[in-house]
This record gives C-alpha cells, structure tokens and sequence, in this order.
C-alpha cells in the first residue's frame, strides 16, 4: 500500500472574541474554525513516526493564542493569518487548509437605539472563507455565504422545459421558489500577508455587496428559472468586486406543492386559485454553477 492523500488537524473549533470599545459599547465575534495540514507527515501514517506530528491539540491552542494576538475580521484576513503561522513555524508543513465560519449575531435595537451589549441571532446565515496557504505560492482564498434561507411568493416561472415520454410536471407561469443560498466568490491568488492586508478593505464590501446582489436579484428578477437567475447574480458579484475571479453557486429548489381540494365539496386550490400549499423537505432540485471572469 501507499499515502496518496494526508491532512490533518483540528476541526469545529469553536471561537468567541469580544473587543470593547472606547464609548463603553461592545462588539462580539462568534466563528467556528477548521485547520488541517499538509506536508511531510507521511511516516506518521506508515511508521507511527509521531515526530512529525503537530498535534491537533496544538493547533487548537494555536488559534486561542493567535485569536488574542490579532484581529479575528475580516476572517478572511485571520484564516490567512492562521495559514501562514503554521506554514512559517514548521518547515515540514507545506500546506495549511483553514476554514472558519462565521455566526451571527446581531445588535439589539432597545428603546429605538443600537443597545451596547446585547445581540440576538437572527437566522441561521453563515459567512464562510475557505483559505488556503502554500508555502512560497501565497494563498488562495474563497468567501462565501451559506444558509441564507429565501422565498418569493410569485415572480418565478417555469415552462419550455424538455418534455417526452417521462415527463410529468406542468409547465407553470407563476410559481413559489424558495432556496438556501450556497454562494463562494474566489478571490485572485494573495501572494503574501502583506497582500492580504492590502486586500483587507475589499473583504467585508465584497461580502455586503454579494448579500446584496443575491437578496435583490432574488426579489427583483422575473425567474426563467434557478439557472438563470442565478447566472445573473454571478455576473453581478464578477462586475462588482474586481480582485474575484469566479463565483459559485448551489442552489437547492425547495419546492411547495399545491394541494388539490377539489375532492371536498369542490374547493379551487390550484393554479391561480392555488393559496394553500405544501412545503416539501425532500426531494429538492439541486442547480450547481461556476461562473468565471471571460
Ligand atoms: O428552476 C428550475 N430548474 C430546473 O431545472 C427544474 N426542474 N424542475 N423544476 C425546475 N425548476
């Protein structure tokens, strides 16, 4: 036999930052961290050589220490300082995977103001980076949004659709779609730290105007189809945040069936008649994309 794939560290380290500020407010961070490692770790797999072996324990210590002795936003940026720490500490490591999730957690507005302290969470959105650090290639990352849970009641549509012997749905002209948005937008290779600290600014707007791009054109589009619609918010983040070189999108079609009631003293419930629906938890369509800067 033979290692044809090693990498290994701590995973759903969970991390918690808080930064109290000049005014007597505060601010709180909440994120969920992942690093495995790359390198020459291979005899500790083949010859139980733990001499090579930065323990998972280690790692976790690492981001307690480095999380103190940095910033922790953007992620993006700390991801990257978590990458090149280990890729810089241990010259066996070669590659440091670092994925961190951020959770949210929203201020209060109390009495019609921000309230100091106190935030609440308001849904399950994530915000994602997945960075990854070379050594001598810099680093690689890709930001992203999960779980974003969205409907629209009407303003989607689809017909025209391939149809033979095996098809059954009904072409339809207005329809509910609701999706839980899976969005990652690739960012142009980071050469260095000081590349990503150049780069800081751009993380946080590239997000904010991602969530934005996604929200409005959800609302806002007359959907052909899960397709298209969400081609034309790729093309949007790609237009909108330069130093992106592709986006990706995967988008589960949470489907809501319409319940015929015609059987009970012949009740309209379908087509423009249609206000009672049921919602499906499986199965779902799922529409996958990559779109890239031409
Ligand atoms: O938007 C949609 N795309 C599809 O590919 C599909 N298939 N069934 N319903 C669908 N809706």
């Amino acid at each position: 036999s033979e290692l044809s794939y090693a990498r290994y560290g701590k995973d759903n380290v969970r991390l918690y930052k808080v930064h109290r500020h000049e005014d007597g407010s505060q601010s709180v961070v909440e994120m969920t961290v992942r690093i495995l490692l790359e390198g020459d770790i291979e005899t500790s797999y083949t010859e139980a050589d733990n001499s090579v072996v930065v323990a998972t324990d280690t790692q976790k210590q690492t981001i307690y220490i480095l999380a103190k002795q940095n910033p922790v936003t953007p992620p993006e940026l700390f991801a990257s300082i978590l990458g090149n720490h280990f890729i810089d500490t241990y010259s066996h490591i070669h590659a440091a995977h670092v994925n961190i999730i951020q959770h949210k957690w929203t201020r209060m507005t109390v009495d019609g103001r921000p309230h100091p302290h106190s935030f609440f969470r308001d849904g399950q959105e994530k915000r994602l980076v997945e960075a990854i650090t070379r050594r001598g290639q810099g680093t690689s990352i890709r930001s992203g949004i999960s779980e974003l849970l969205v409907l629209k009641s009407t303003g989607s549509a689809f017909y025209g659709f391939h149809r033979d012997e095996y098809t059954r749905l009904p072409e339809v002209w207005d329809r509910i779609l609701s999706t839980e948005v899976e969005c990652g937008w690739h960012w142009k290779n980071l050469s260095s730290i000081a590349e990503v600290r150049s780069v800081v600014p751009q993380f946080d707007q590239a997000w904010e105007k991602s969530r934005n791009i996604i929200l409005e054109t959800f609302a806002k589009d007359e959907s052909a189809s899960v397709q298209n619609t969400m081609y034309k918010m790729s093309d949007q983040i790609l237009a909108a945040v330069s130093l992106v070189d592709k986006v990706d999108f995967a988008l589960p079609n949470k489907h809501y069936f319409e319940v015929d009631l015609s059987w009970h003293k012949g009740i309209k419930n379908t087509g423009r008649d249609a206000e009672v629906y049921a919602p499906q938890t499986d199965p779902n369509g799922l529409i996958q994309c990559t779109v890239s800067r031409k």
